[in-house]
């Protein structure tokens, strides 16, 4: 089997399950080697009921001794029954699985596993696996991986493709020295990636996550490594050294630049001018203003008449980019055409864009990853700015680059990292900081709430309405789903319009819709024609609607402190009081504690240090800190230490020899 080999040419994936997986990202049998799972099932002892702990995975062992009962609630068919141990009793509950009925029997002894929540005030285990204990007793010790999937596509079948695919493939040669290895005790590829997906124990695991966090890492330090070994190579072919027309649309902007942004901007202007292309990271916390930065740096190179591309990490944003843009063009009476290059454009549009870019009719280019693709021929690209969730090496630079002349790179970062790690990650790049926010804001006001708060909430939300304000809501899912008490924001749009009535206007927005419905909700929003809006995270990184003051956020207790301090960023833009309602169900302390240090700060800095002190090192089944840095497995802050070993590892490689290892793969 080679690595090339289509998904469909395993056992058991017909094209129906092709068509999932490729709506999944997994098309060949590398992709699904390298679809790492998101979490695993661990079967652990048995705790007593009296024991039991609100939030978690856990497992009984007890006797049903309750009358096993099947209902309907509101909206879905309901089982429940009850156990008891010589601890306690306990109440479970199966929702939409009406089969339940079938496999409980009183009296009987038997093994429950299930994700234990607080409701009213008694613990309920819910949508419990049962186990014989004969049965439970050979899964224990076990981890099962349990990979990201989309609905139709079985975590089952996920599981056997990639289990045919490591037991079928050709051994790959390890990329990275034996020495080096043994030196820093790193397991050996092939292993690394049978125990990632498979590990018989949690050693295993955590023998093989190692490994591959440790080639995320090294993959990323040696990419701007080669980019700046490159970068010496080259002559800055684009120099922009008159700023008259930034300089002056920079004056007659609504606000004065801060005080940090005026030292960036005469960082990213000194680049601009200099011998050698720009490699700048520009690292700024939620809403310090970056965006402005990049403006005045494209208007820059398209008034020496060169071109200038910004690449967003989502369409939506591209989108909201492209869109203020235009306006400030036009408001300015500046001569310059923009474009917008995206994957969801038609094949029409997209030829079209590719045109006007090709014969220079376009000076500034906004779009997403769309930008780097072969069709893609710039007359001449003179700057790049890009986000850090796009990976952004030589290769990329040189797609960029029109006979042999590359562009500036200017990357955004809103990942609020110490800068000791930052020096580690990008300290092949030129580091600016934009460490103060606008003046014109107000610190935004915090608060963690129990559910039963949710009226209040949804009464403040109404009176910010009537003020000309606009809301937020963030849900952690979609659509309804089995074994998912989680709110959803199809169901949660409905229920807020019936308790809000007709006079609000409401709408609502998730990543599953077509481009064009994402897009009229958003202008929706933008326009203020929406009051409030129910949202996944899919506006999670800098979308910026400075009259949104209030962003209420259901089941905080799902998302990793970063990712809800970006979500928080999405309100206190402007010049108005600005509050952030954190809404939990759950009663842990432990949930508790964490919402608490949002609660109590809005640096970016700080949450990310409470956040690991909190977690500790060693945790790395908790809550991964997804939309950050986009890498698979590893965590910046948790992983410290292997950023350190990468790093050091780095200037030990020869680069050249090592650039060409398995790049997909490092
Ligand atoms: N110096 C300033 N004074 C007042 N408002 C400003 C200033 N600079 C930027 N703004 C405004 O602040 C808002 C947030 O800025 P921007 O979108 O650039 O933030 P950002 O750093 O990109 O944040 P994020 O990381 O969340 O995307 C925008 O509405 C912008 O117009």
């Amino acid at each position: 089997m080679i690595e090339s080999t289509k998904v469909t040419e395993l056992k058991g994936i017909g094209d129906k399950s092709g068509k999932l997986m490729a709506s999944l990202g997994i098309e060949t049998v590398r992709d699904l080697l390298f679809h790492y799972p998101r979490a695993y099932e661990r079967f652990e002892d048995p705790v007593a009921i009296g024991d039991l702990e609100e939030g978690k995975i856990q497992t009984i062992k007890a006797y049903i001794t309750g009358k096993v009962q099947s209902t309907r609630g509101k909206s879905v068919q309901i089982t429940t029954t009850f156990f008891e141990d010589e601890t306690g009793r306990l109440k479970a509950v199966w929702f939409r699985m009406p089969y339940m009925k079938n496999c409980l029997k009183r009296g009987e002894e038997i093994i429950l596993r299930g994700y234990v929540a607080m409701r009213g005030n008694q613990l309920v285990m819910e949508q419990g696996k049962i186990y014989t204990p004969q049965e439970y007793e050979k899964l224990q010790g076990y981890l099962l991986p349990v990979y990201h999937t989309t609905k139709g596509l079985s975590n089952n079948l996920i599981s056997k493709g990639i289990r045919q695919v490591i037991d079928g493939m050709t051994l790959r040669e390890d990329s990275l020295p034996g020495e080096i290895r043994k030196k820093y005790s790193l397991c050996e590829i092939n292993y690394a990636l049978r125990g990632i997906h498979f590990p018989l124990n949690v050693e295993e695991y955590y023998q093989a996550r190692k490994r591959l966090v440790f080639n995320e890492f090294l993959d990323f330090i040696l990419s701007l490594k080669e980019l700046k070994i490159e970068g010496e190579k080259w002559e800055n072919e684009y120099p922009v050294c008159d700023f008259t027309e930034s300089e002056e649309l920079k004056k007659n902007l609504p606000f004065s630049l801060t005080n940090a942004q005026e030292k960036v901007w005469n960082e990213i202007k000194a680049d601009l001018a200099s011998q050698k292309p720009m490699s700048r990271l520009v690292q700024g916390d939620v809403g310090s203003g970056k965006t402005i930065l990049a403006v005045l740096g494209l208007i820059s190179v398209a008034a020496q008449g060169f071109q200038g591309a910004m690449m967003a990490p989502t369409e939506v944003l591209a989108r909201q980019h492209y869109g203020s843009i235009v306006k400030l063009l036009e408001e300015y009476h500046l001569p310059y055409q923009v474009v917008l290059l995206t994957g969801s454009l038609t094949e029409a549009k997209k030829r079209e864009a590719y045109e006007r870019i090709e014969k220079r009719e376009a000076s500034i280019i906004i779009g997403t990853h769309a930008l780097i693709q072969e069709k893609v021929i710039y007359d001449s690209l003179a700057l790049v700015i890009t986000d850090e969730q796009h990976r952004f090496g030589v290769k990329q630079r040189e797609s960029f680059a029109n006979k042999g002349k590359v562009p500036h790179i200017l990357v955004m970062s809103a990942t609020p990292i110490p800068r000791t790690l930052a020096i580690i990650l990008y300290g092949d790049l030129d580091i600016s900081v934009v460490d103060e926010l606008p003046k014109n804001r107000l610190p935004i006001k915090n608060c963690v709430v129990g559910v039963n708060y949710r009226k209040t909430a949804y009464r403040f939300m109404m009176e910010e309405v009537k003020k000309g304000r606009q809301c937020y809501v963030i849900c952690p899912m979609v659509e309804e789903s089995e074994g998912m008490e989680a709110e959803n924001v199809l169901d949660y749009a409905k229920t807020l319009k019936d308790a809000m009535g007709s006079d609000f206007s409401i709408d609502f927005l998730h990543g599953k819709m077509k481009q064009k419905e994402k897009d009229e909700k958003m202008e929706g929003f933008v326009e203020n024609k929406t009051n409030i809006l129910v949202s996944t995270t899919v506006i999670e990184v800098g979308i910026d609607v400075p009259n949104a003051t209030v962003i209420l956020i259901e089941n905080a207790e799902r998302f990793g402190l970063a990712q809800l301090h970006q979500l928080r960023g999405r309100v206190g833009r402007g010049e108005h009081q600005s509050y952030c309602i954190f809404m939990t169900p759950s009663k842990s302390s432990a949930t508790k504690e964490r919402l608490e240090i949002l609660n109590n700060t809005n640096d970016g800095f700080k949450i990310a240090s409470e956040d690991l002190r909190l977690r500790g090192p060693g945790d790395l089944f908790g809550i991964r800190q997804s939309g950050l840095l986009n890498f698979k497995l590893g965590d910046v802050f948790q992983d410290s230490d292997l950023l350190k070993m990468a790093k050091e590892v780095s200037e030990t490689l020869e680069l050249k020899s090592n650039i060409t290892i398995d790049r997909g793969l490092l």
